[in-house]
């Protein structure tokens, strides 16, 4: 009988002849996540025998691996600030930097939850609804609007919503940016699409063929999302509130330009875990 050892050896043995970097953690990951077992049972449990429904579902999985597909959309779920997002086709698979544009809006978020007893929260381009739910995880006083032009993406996040136990502080809203929202928010975030169109042809294919183009692609400059959040935002921010933005790696200056010229001021900005540039917060004088 094939025990779990043994397949883990083999779909590492074939991710490694790919290319596929990290492939001892893939295979522990996409098998264990398969058999539903937690990373302790994986590590202990090297000689379980598993059974043909097993091994098929095995074979299927790692051959779809092999096609680039990466192992979370296999699995359809993603961890993000320690909960659990199922994804979709039309969701982009949430990333470990973007847990820095939550930690980032935590303390401004809860200072004025604190003050006001309540707190609205707008996130712009969902997804999954990862930031704004990882949000409202934080702050029991918090509710907000998710909005996205994917209506299959906001099908996901409304799932995700009420798996997590959240679905009647979150509103999943079909719209492009502010078109569809009304009234004001204290915090408004968002991980828009910024990758410039003529790059996303050379993005390694676990990204370029996997992740939606409309998660990806910022237009000619990788900035077009930011000309129309920081143009239309002044009407939706409540005063005093801030909006908080993930920005690529070299998107600091020109974002930081392109909402200074609307009013705002540069209160934070963060790197990732890799030191580079990934988050700007700002607030707005006179709001
Ligand atoms: C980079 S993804 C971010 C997803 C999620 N917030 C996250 O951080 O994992 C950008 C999202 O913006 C959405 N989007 C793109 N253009 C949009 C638009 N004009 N209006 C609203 N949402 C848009 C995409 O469908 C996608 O879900």
């Amino acid at each position: 009988m094939t025990t779990l050892a043994a397949a883990i050896a083999s779909a590492r043995a074939a991710f490694a002849d790919a290319g596929i970097g990290d492939a001892a953690i893939e295979a522990r990951i996409l098998i264990g996540g398969l058999l539903g077992l937690s990373s302790t049972e994986v590590f202990t449990g090297g000689d379980r025998g598993l059974n043909a429904g097993d091994l098929a579902r095995i074979e299927d999985a790692v051959a779809r691996r092999l096609k680039r597909e990466p192992v979370h959309r296999i699995l359809g779920k993603r961890e993000f600030y320690g909960l659990d997002f199922s994804l979709s086709e039309g969701t982009l698979e949430p990333r470990p930097d973007t847990e820095i544009l939550v930690e980032a809006m935590l303390e401004p978020a809860r200072r004025i939850a604190a003050q006001k007893g309540k707190l609205r929260i707008l996130d712009l381009g969902t997804g999954t609804g990862a930031i704004i739910l990882a949000l409202l995880s934080e702050i029991p006083q918090a509710s907000g609007v998710g909005v996205d032009i994917s209506a299959d993406a906001l099908a996901t996040a409304k799932r995700n919503a009420t798996e997590l136990g959240l679905g009647s502080r979150f509103e999943p809203m079909l719209s492009r940016w502010f078109d569809k929202i009304e009234g004001r928010f204290d915090i408004i975030v968002s991980n828009p699409p910024y990758i410039r169109s003529e790059v996303i042809q050379e993005l390694e294919p676990e990204v370029r063929d996997f992740d939606p183009l409309l998660a990806l692609d910022g237009g000619q400059d990788g900035l077009d999302a930011y000309r129309a959040i920081a143009e239309a935002a002044e009407g939706f921010l409540e005063e005093g509130g801030y909006i908080g933005l993930e920005i690529g790696y070299d998107q600091k200056q020109p974002v930081t330009s392109i909402f200074e010229a609307q009013g705002y001021t540069l209160t934070q900005a963060k790197r990732d875990y890799g030191d580079n540039d990934r988050v700007l917060v700002f607030d707005r004088a006179g709001l």
